[in-house]
């Protein structure tokens, strides 16, 4: 078994990917910003127990983190599994071409994902990627990734907007009945949600655009995907594990020249 490791701002997600490719296990944890090695390695340890793993079934691991942080305990407790391993965001050559003034500064999981999704649904391909930050990873048509759009996340700007309006409070993250919203609730769900939809729709448009690729495919995924796409018409895959088989793919890229 391969194990992947996404180091999102907000969330952690782990995957445990089969022979096939396949993601059959997916765990997520809160990212502690500053968690060391020793509490790392006893979330692996106890993930992969509740689910009738162990470590020992764990071959080699990649781990994709955008939090610089924890660059240090990630890779002391890598070095403590005594597992081939591989750490996406400190690789000196790109696995896809990066058609950008300054790759290095590219977060290792737009990377994955434009990999992942150049792979699996061809050049030109769009991501939108619904996590702390909305990011879209544009890959242009000759395979080349070639940047895209950082936005604030869904999460992050609904918080933020409880925080400062004194009269509006937490709401379910959920698709409103109607776009004009007749309640506080139903208003905020529709700015949240609906709001997040029409960006990626108008987003996505522009960049195909740009891009002179009108009907390329468009694949949502991130942690709030799904609820996005039930009312959100650009989409035309949900794939919510591309991040976490991209850096599987990534794994494999270099396999080679690891030995
Ligand atoms: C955009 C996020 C926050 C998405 O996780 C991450 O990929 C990141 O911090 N990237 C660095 C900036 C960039 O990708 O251009
Ligand atoms: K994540």
């Amino acid at each position: 078994m391969f194990l992947s490791v996404d180091v999102g701002n907000t969330q952690t997600t782990l995957g445990l990917i089969g022979p096939s490719g396949d993601v059959c296990q997916c765990w997520r944890a809160q990212t502690d910003k500053r968690a060391t090695s020793d509490e790392i390695l006893m979330i692996l340890t106890n993930f992969l127990a509740g689910r009738g793993y162990s470590l020992e079934s764990v071959d080699a691991v990649a781990v994709a983190s955008v939090v610089p942080s924890l660059q240090h305990a990630w890779n002391a407790c890598l070095a403590r599994l005594r597992k081939p391993h591989l750490m996406v965001g400190t690789l000196k050559e790109p696995p896809i071409p990066i058609r950008m003034p300054y790759p290095t500064q590219v977060g290792a999981d737009r990377i994955a994902n434009a990999m992942e999704a150049l792979a699996c649904y061809g050049a030109p391909v769009i991501v939108v990627d619904f996590g702390t930050a909305t990011n879209i990873d544009v890959v242009a048509p000759d395979g080349a990734f070639v940047g895209g759009v950082i936005a604030p996340g869904i999460m992050l700007s609904a918080e933020a907007l409880f925080q400062r309006a004194s009269k509006l409070s937490s709401t379910p993250i959920e698709v409103p009945p109607h776009t004009i919203g007749s309640t506080s609730e139903e208003a905020l769900q529709s700015g949240i949600v609906v709001g997040a939809a029409a960006m990626a729709e108008g987003l996505v448009a522009r960049i195909q655009e740009e891009l002179g690729a009108p009907g390329c495919p468009v694949i949502a995924t991130g942690g709030l995907a799904r609820t996005v796409d039930a009312v959100c018409t650009c989409f035309t895959q949900l794939d919510p594990q591309l991040t976490l088989r991209g850096i599987h793919r990534i794994w494999r890229h270099y396999r080679g020249e690891q030995g």
